[in-house]
Order: structure tokens, then sequence, then C-alpha cells
């Protein structure tokens, strides 16, 4: 069936649906990432995008029972290049048939370069997915709170030996939870909105602040619950996270031009000089503002375009990451991260640090 993608720069493209046949709408953004369509789609930080894939063939290894990580496919829809309909030689089945399943529609057959020139062109583009050619173009609907979608609605518990973390849900990728459990962590997931005190009552020995979807401004009810959670326990950020964070010790944010969405993104370790090629999935970037009178170091700084990838507390045990240590595409160069964390935790053997 043929069907369109209409952006709010006015462009469309003509292409042939997979996945589910139903429209979609929401911001248009792409990945250089040249493999792992299938962990892409499932990242809850997609909620709310169509997501472009540069790479020009794409489904061709399927899609397997353990790379998902949600239980749900979070992106709004897909634009492909070439699509593959077998299931590949590891996959269970093709990628279209877990859109399909999903409800998620995706255009095939679409000249992606084109597509991504014209996206790359401005900061925001909105659009959307219609199998009517008459069909207006992107409309703004009323702006929800994408975390509410992917958040968990009640705690998950997984029980381990080691200490325990809280990971409050702003739509966390399944290898993170992996990473912990790994290192012997028992982790609790948590609602975004628990609040300090229910936090408090599960006996944290750290925190980790998830990745999510959306403009980390709009969560600013949060920045004074993560602020005093990040000064008694250990504490982590990943990407919104990481955002999160910064904002609740005196940084801003703000829209790239370009999001960074890849695998093979460098970073500079500010403290060793060393570079390490990380996975980045983010629309949004951290402003340094006060967050040195807050105590906050910069410790990783993109190479490309210098801009802030991680950050320090200079007297407590708190960092975070815009990058993605757990990978999931992408190389694990920075996968130690979660073992400094689980250090930290150890070595304060669940010592709190500030009066809340
Ligand atoms: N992966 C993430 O956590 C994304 C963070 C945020 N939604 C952004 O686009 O910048």
């Amino acid at each position: 069936m043929k069907a369109y993608l209409k952006l709010d720069t006015g462009d469309s493209f003509e292409g042939e649906m997979i996945g589910a046949s139903l429209p979609a709408s929401g911001e248009v953004v792409f990945t250089t990432s040249m493999t792992g369509y299938q962990e892409m789609s499932t990242d809850p930080s997609y909620a709310g995008q169509i997501l472009v894939f540069c790479y020009p063939l794409i489904g061709n290894y399927g899609v397997n029972r353990e790379d998902n990580e949600s239980l749900d496919t979070a992106v709004a829809g897909v634009i492909v290049g070439e699509t593959w309909e077998d299931g590949g030689e590891t996959g269970s089945r093709s990628f279209s048939e877990q859109l399909k399943e999903a409800g998620v529609p995706g255009l095939n057959g679409i000249d992606t370069r084109a597509l991504v020139k014209t996206i790359r062109k401005y900061p925001t583009v909105k659009g959307c997915i219609t199998s009517d050619p008459e069909a207006p173009g992107w409309k703004e609907e009323t702006k929800e709170l994408l975390v509410e979608q992917v958040s968990v609605k009640t705690p998950a518990h997984y029980s381990n030996d080691g200490p325990h973390v809280i990971l409050v849900d702003y739509g966390y990728k399944k290898s993170i939870l992996h990473a912990l459990l790994k290192r012997g962590c028992a982790v609790t997931a948590v609602p975004y909105t628990f609040s300090y005190d229910q936090i408090q009552a599960l006996s944290p020995d750290g925190i980790l602040f998830s990745n999510g979807p959306g403009d980390p401004a709009d969560l600013a009810g949060e920045f004074m619950k993560i602020r005093r959670l990040a000064k008694m326990w250990p504490a982590f950020g990943i990407c919104l996270g990481h955002q999160l964070l910064a904002l609740a010790f005196g940084g801003g944010t703000k829209k790239q031009q370009n999001g960074h969405r890849g695998s093979n993104h460098p970073v500079k370790e500010m403290l060793t000089g060393k570079v390490h090629i990380t996975s980045q999935n983010h629309g949004y970037v951290v402003t340094e503002d006060n967050l040195a009178k807050n105590g906050m170091v910069v410790t990783f700084r993109n190479v490309n375009d210098g801009t802030v990838e991680g950050l320090s507390h200079s007297g407590l045990p708190i960092s975070s990451v815009q990058f993605h240590p757990e990978a999931h595409p992408g190389p694990s160069d920075t996968d130690y991260l979660f073992d400094e964390f689980v250090d930290q935790m150890t070595q304060s053997g669940g010592t709190r640090y500030a009066k809340a």
C-alpha cells in the first residue's frame, strides 16, 4: 500500500507502508547506527518519535526474543530505505511483523538520504505517516508527557545479593537493568512519580536515574527530589537521567541542531584524555550554566562538537553520562562506569551523605 511521510516543513515523501497499516505522528529523527534496529525501535527513549534509519538495508537479520529493550515497541513509526521481510538466520520473525504486532507503522522505499538532508536543516521536524494522499500535513496535538507512557506503573523488584539500586524509571532500557543485575545488584524499578519518602522506605544503597523520552525541562517537578536523593545516596544518571541531574544541580538543557543518534560517537574523558566510542540517542544537551557553583565537574565531552557528555560531583558520589554505557546497540567501551557505580555503593556501605 502506498503511504506518505508529511513533514511540518511542507515536504512530503512517498513510500510503501510496512508494519501496522495505521497513521502515526511525531518528531522525525534519524540514527546513523548501521545495526541495532531491534534495540532502537524498542528503546523507550524513542517514544513519540518517527525514526529514520540512515543505513540503507534494515531488517536483514530479523528480530529475536532477547534483544528488545522493553516490552513494547517504543517508536511511533519507522522510515527505511529498503526492508527485508524474512526473519534472517538468528531471527524468529521479521522486523515488519514485530512492528505490525505492536501497532507501529513504517514506510519502506524512502530516499532516506534526501529525507535526512531535509530534516537536518532544522533542530526539530514533526511529521506524520499516512496512507491518505489528501491528508493535511502535521498538526500540533496536545502536548503529552511521554515519560508517563513508558514508566512502570508499580515497582518491580529483582532480588540479588549485592547493593540495592533504586532505578527511577523514566523509560529505562532493559540492558541497564541487566548491567546492574550482572554485577550482583538487587534492583527495584520504581515509577518516576515515586516520592523521596517512598524511595527512602525501600532502603536504597544507590539511585540510578534512567534514560527516557521527551524534553527534560518538562520534568521540572522532579528536580528537587533528584537533588535530595543524589545528596543522600550514590547516584548515577544515564541520558535523560543525566540531563535531569544537571538541571537539579544548576545546569540547563537545550535542543541540539541535530540530535546525536548512532553507535560511534567519540567522547573524551577529560581526566585522562582517553577517547571512548559510545552509543548515543538524544536530542537535548546539557548547558553548563551554574553547574560549577553547585560542585559539578564536566568529566566527558563530545569530540565532534564539544558538548557536555558527563558530569561528576566534586565532593559526593554523583555522576552521570549523556551517552549509553549499557550500549545495546553499540560498543561497550564505557561499560566500566557501572563498575564504578557499584564500587561507590559498596564503599559507602549504604552510608548517607547529607541531611535531606
Ligand atoms: N535516551 C535518552 O534518555 C534521551 C533523553 C532525551 N529525551 C533527549 O532526547 O535528549
